[in-house]
């Protein structure tokens, strides 16, 4: 099964992102993708709530969902969409951070809500609230697929092992980390929290990332670590995106899920313990 990573720069604007995923999936198309994926928040990189309150939509009128829905049908591909930033009905007037898996035939599969808020000081000059733009999600969610289960995750999710864990002893063989991972703690823990995953649950990791510069951000420009990495259910880092913009191909043989498992199989040997002294 190939698939195939689209590594992104997303602004600020979903007209304009929409034109480039198109753009981008009709080249992984071409290229023989079976599965194509992109990166957290695909349609809009801001830092203003107002801007995106302006340009976003609720997920029932979403003109980059409706259209990415026709386009992975015109395809013939799975499409996971890393993530989309789509208005809530809530009251609060919170976005959603959502995961969509789209079928061959254009049918919305599964829905993922970002569980995990990166409510984070990086440096004291950067900071990010996420959880004052985005409600977070209560829900792990599997997806079918023709080519195994897919067990989703948004980003700092990959940081919670323990949601790793559930999907994969829930049956996942591929866990998707979608990424919009700052630069300065891509630099740090990128590599080492996606192949840990890899290691932990014996899933292939397919983690699509946002890179570079992004325009248009108030209070400073966001730059994302770029490095879409996809990583193999034994450890090995199978492909590597760099920095640029692009599309990057992997070809997955889900065997080999199974056969890392009957190695070590540390998913099978939970045992239930005490919680260490002084925290009841
Ligand atoms: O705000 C948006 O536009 C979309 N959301 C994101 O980009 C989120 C929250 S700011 N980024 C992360 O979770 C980075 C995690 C990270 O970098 C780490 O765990 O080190």
């Amino acid at each position: 099964m190939r698939a195939a990573l689209l590594q992104m720069t997303s602004s600020d604007d979903p007209g304009e992102n929409l034109i480039t995923v198109k753009a981008m999936l009709a080249e992984a198309a071409a290229g023989g993708a079976e599965f194509v994926l992109t990166p957290e928040v695909t349609n809009c990189v801001s830092t203003s709530r107002r801007h995106q309150q302006a340009v976003l939509h609720h997920e029932e009128d979403d003109p980059t969902l409706a259209a990415l829905q026709i386009a992975a049908a015109k395809h013939g591909v799975w499409l996971l969409l890393g993530s989309l930033a789509v208005k809530t009905h809530d009251s609060d007037g919170r976005f959603a951070n959502r995961q969509f898996l789209i079928s061959p035939q254009g049918e919305i599969t599964a829905r993922y809500d970002k569980i995990h808020m990166f409510d984070v000081d990086v440096t004291p000059e950067e900071t990010y609230r996420e959880s004052d733009g985005y409600r977070p999600g209560d829900r792990a969610v599997l997806a079918e697929t023709s080519f195994g289960r897919v067990g989703m995750s948004i980003c700092y999710d990959v940081r919670f092992g323990h949601l790793h864990r559930a999907l994969a002893k829930a049956g996942a063989d591929i866990l998707t980390v979608p990424a919009a991972f700052s630069h300065v703690t891509g630099a740090a823990h990128w590599y080492t929290l996606l192949r840990a995953r890899a290691i932990e649950t014996g899933c292939y990791i397919l983690a699509p990332a946002q890179t570079g510069k992004h325009s248009a951000c108030v209070g400073g420009c966001r730059q994302t670590y770029g490095h879409s990495l996809v990583v193999a259910p034994w450890g090995e880092v199978l492909s590597d995106a760099g920095i640029d913009p692009g599309v990057s191909y992997v070809d997955l043989d889900v065997k080999k899920v199974s056969e890392a498992r009957r190695r070590i199989p540390a998913l099978t040997h939970d045992r239930k313990f005490d919680e260490p002294d002084g925290r009841k």
